[in-house]
C-alpha cells in the first residue's frame, strides 16, 4: 500500500502534463515504476485508502485466462470493466472488425490462448507455461504475452498490462508483469490485485510455492479530471495494514480455472478500508 501511495505522490509532485489524443484529456505522467508484492507471505496489495472492488479485478483476470473476447462474458462473471471500451468508443464502433454489441476483438486472453499463426494453427501460450511449470521446467521463456502488434487493429484497445513472465527457482515461482500504460487511480487498483492473484493461482495449480511478484510499469498517469480526488482526498488518508487473499484449495488445474471457478472461490480477510471514491473513467 505504501508503494502505491508513494507512486501517487510522485505523480502529483513530479508528473509532467501530457496531452492524450485517444481520450482527448491531459494526464499528469511519470515514467517507470517498480512495485513488488509479497505473495509468499500473503500480503495482498489491496488499496485501503478507498474501498476497492477487488472481486471485479479477479473476475477480469479470470476472463483473460479463459480467453474471453466479449464484454457480456465478463459481465456474466461479475466484471463490468469492459462495457465502455467495447461499446462506447467511436473508433472501435467504426472498426470493420467489430463483430457487434459487446465484442472486444482480438485482445488479452484471445492472444494468450489462441494466438493466430500464419499457417492457420493457434498457440495456447498459457497451457504451455502451466504444463512446463507443473513438471518443474523453466525454459527461461515462460512468457504469456498479449502484445500482438500485427492485430492491434482487430481489438478495442491495446493491452496495457501486456506480458507476464514466470520464473522457477527450485519449487518457488516468481512473476514479473510488464505494463506499458497505467491509469493509477482506477487501473492500478485492479492491476495490483491481478498480478498478485495470477502468481498465487499459477503456483497453486502447478504445485509450486509462490515467491514475489514484480510489477513493472512504464507510463504511469493520473487523468486531469481525477487529480483533485487523488491529491485532496485519497492522499490525505492514512493506509491500513494489508489484508490476506484466501483461494479455494480445491482449484488444482487450468481446467478448473476454465470450467467451474467463480468469485465465490476467493475471499479476502482482514480488509479495513476508507470510504469509496468514484473516479472518472476515460474511454
Ligand atoms: N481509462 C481507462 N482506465 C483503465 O484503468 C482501463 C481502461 N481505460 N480500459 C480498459 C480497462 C478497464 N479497466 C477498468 C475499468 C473500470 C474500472 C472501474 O470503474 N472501477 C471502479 C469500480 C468497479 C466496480 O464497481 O466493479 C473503482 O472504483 O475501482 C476499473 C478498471 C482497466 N482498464
Ligand atoms: O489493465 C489496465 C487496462 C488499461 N489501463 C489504462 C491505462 C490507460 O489510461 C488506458 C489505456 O489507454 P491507452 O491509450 O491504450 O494507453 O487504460 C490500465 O491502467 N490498466
Amino acid at each position: 500500500m505504501k508503494q502505491y501511495l508513494a507512486l501517487c505522490q510522485r505523480i502529483v509532485d513530479d508528473g509532467v502534463w501530457i496531452e492524450n489524443e485517444r481520450t482527448g484529456k491531459r494526464c499528469l505522467t511519470v515514467i517507470n515504476a517498480d512495485l513488488t508484492y509479497d505473495v509468499a507471505n500473503n500480503q495482498f496489495p489491496l488499496i485501503t485508502t478507498r474501498k476497492s472492488f477487488w472481486k471485479a479485478a479477479i473476475a477480469e483476470l479470470l476472463g483473460y485466462l479463459r480467453g474471453y473476447d466479449n464484454a457480456a462474458q465478463f459481465r456474466a462473471i461479475g466484471c463490468n470493466t469492459w462495457n465502455a471500451n467495447a461499446n462506447d468508443n467511436q473508433a472501435w464502433l467504426n472498426n470493420p472488425y467489430r463483430k457487434g454489441e459487446d465484442d472486444m476483438g482480438r485482445v488479452y486472453g484471445v492472444q494468450g490462448r489462441r494466438w493466430q499463426k500464419a499457417d492457420g494453427t493457434v498457440i495456447d501460450q498459457l497451457k504451455k507455461i502451466v504444463d512446463d511449470l507443473t513438471k518443474g521446467i523453466d525454459d527461461r521463456g515462460e512468457i504469456l504475452t498479449f502484445y500482438n502488434p500485427g492485430e492491434f487493429d482487430m481489438g478495442c484497445l491495446r493491452p496495457c498490462m501486456h506480458t507476464h513472465t514466470f520464473s522457477l527457482l527450485g519449487d518457488t515461482l516468481y512473476l514479473t508483469s510488464a505494463q506499458r500504460s497505467c491509469d493509477v487511480p482506477l487501473g492500478l487498483n485492479f492491476n495490483q490485485v491481478q498480478v498478485f492473484t495470477l502468481l498465487a493461482l499459477m503456483a497453486q495449480i502447478t504445485g509450486n510455492k509462490p515467491g514475489q511478484a514484480y510489477h513493472k510499469i512504464i507510463n504511469a498517469h493520473i487523468y486531469e479530471d481525477q487529480l483533485p480526488l487523488m491529491r485532496d482526498e485519497q492522499l490525505a488518508r492514512t493506509p491500513f495494514a494489508s489484508p490476506q487473499l484466501i483461494i479455494n484449495p480445491k482449484i488444482k488445474s487450468l481446467e478448473d480455472l476454465e470450467t467451474w471457478v467463480t468469485l465465490d472461490d476467493f475471499e479476502v480477510v482482514g480488509y479495513e478500508h476508507h470510504a469509496p471514491i468514484q473516479y472518472p473513467f476515460s474511454v
